[in-house]
């Protein structure tokens, strides 16, 4: 079996112009929905996808806001400038891009998030209605994983779900996900026994643990729908030397064979974090005004 490869950017691509047409519909109405995104530090990663938020949020038509602090902003610092967003009318979403300095208590920081703009859906509130089944933000990178299983199985309902990966981000919100899909769904961890036996129980496997190629082609269950989180560098010497290339949680040459279909990365999951960003903005400046969201088609595959 060969799978079929699930495309992310393509999805991502689509999902961002039906967005943009229901931005243009807001903007009938006089409002233009805006994201404030806040980077501390230097690190390059961090600074290409907040580039490319900032980008793809002025692309559909809203407003960015770009906050850069130093490396060395104290928490108190942080925390006022969150503070400042929350009071500013213009902004319906902020997002403080992650990790930050050692200095800074990130969950301090996503708790004065007021939870109407946490387009992150980071917030306890929203985690907790997540949890309880109440309308609120959803945490955008399982989101996106959603929407790509069921761009290749609309129905999930009854699947034996693993989700590798128990954080906060997305190991957690992803399983209450899968389970509001009436999905059986087991968290597996770094403490999990027999990890490779519990991932072939899977009819669908979400990798989010952060570790290159973990997941084995001989740990999937033939025709498996595999969902890979992961975005990790490792060295790429054929490129020359220091060269580096980004690989996934998942040895995708080998469970390509043997999955029916299957997230790549780069080009799966990644571009949709930012496209689920954006239909939270959206979302946002709709709840915080009492409009009714526009319709945006979320199961059309591009
Ligand atoms: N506040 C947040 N911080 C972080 C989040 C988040 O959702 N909220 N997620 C990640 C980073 N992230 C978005 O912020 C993100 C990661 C990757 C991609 C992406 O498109 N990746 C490309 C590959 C890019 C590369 O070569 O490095 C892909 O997968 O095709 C978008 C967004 C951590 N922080």
């Amino acid at each position: 079996m060969t799978a079929t490869i699930i495309d992310g950017k393509a999805y991502a691509q689509g999902l961002r112009a039906r967005i943009a047409a229901a931005v243009g519909t807001l903007a009938g109405q006089g409002v233009t929905p805006g994201l404030a995104v806040v980077i501390v530090g230097e690190d390059p990663a961090s600074q290409l996808y907040v580039k490319n938020k900032a980008r793809q949020t002025v692309e559909v038509g809203m407003r960015s806001f770009e906050h850069t602090l130093p490396a060395s902003t104290s928490e108190a610092e942080l925390l006022a400038l969150v503070a400042t967003l929350n009071a500013d009318p213009a902004v319906d979403g902020i997002l403080v891009q992650l990790p930050l300095p050692k200095q800074i208590d990130a969950q301090k920081v996503i708790e004065a998030i007021d939870p109407a703009k946490d387009v992150d859906g980071f917030h306890p509130i929203n985690a907790g209605r997540l949890m309880t089944g109440v309308p609120g933000l959803v945490s955008c990178t399982p989101l996106g994983c959603l929407l790509l299983a069921q761009s290749v199985r609309r129905d999930l309902s009854g699947l034996n779900a693993v989700v590798v990966g128990r954080s906060n981000i997305v190991g957690k919100p992803m399983a209450q996900l899968l389970i509001a899909q009436s999905c059986t769904v087991t968290v597996a961890h770094s403490r999990t026994r027999d990890l490779p036996a519990v991932c072939r129980n899977a009819d669908l496997l979400v990798a989010a643990v952060g570790r290159p190629e973990m997941v084995r082609g001989d740990w999937i269950k033939p025709g498996a729908i595999v969902i890979d989180v992961g975005i990790n560098r490792v060295p790429n010497p054929a490129a020359g030397e220091g060269k580096t290339r980004v690989v996934g949680d998942v040895a995708y040459a080998e469970a390509v064979k043997v999955a029916s279909a299957i997230t790549p990365v780069p080009g799966g999951v990644g571009p949709m974090t930012i496209a689920c960003l954006l239909r939270n903005t959206l979302e946002a400046a709709c709840l915080r005004r009492g409009l009714t969201m526009p319709q945006v088609d979320f199961a059309s595959a591009s």
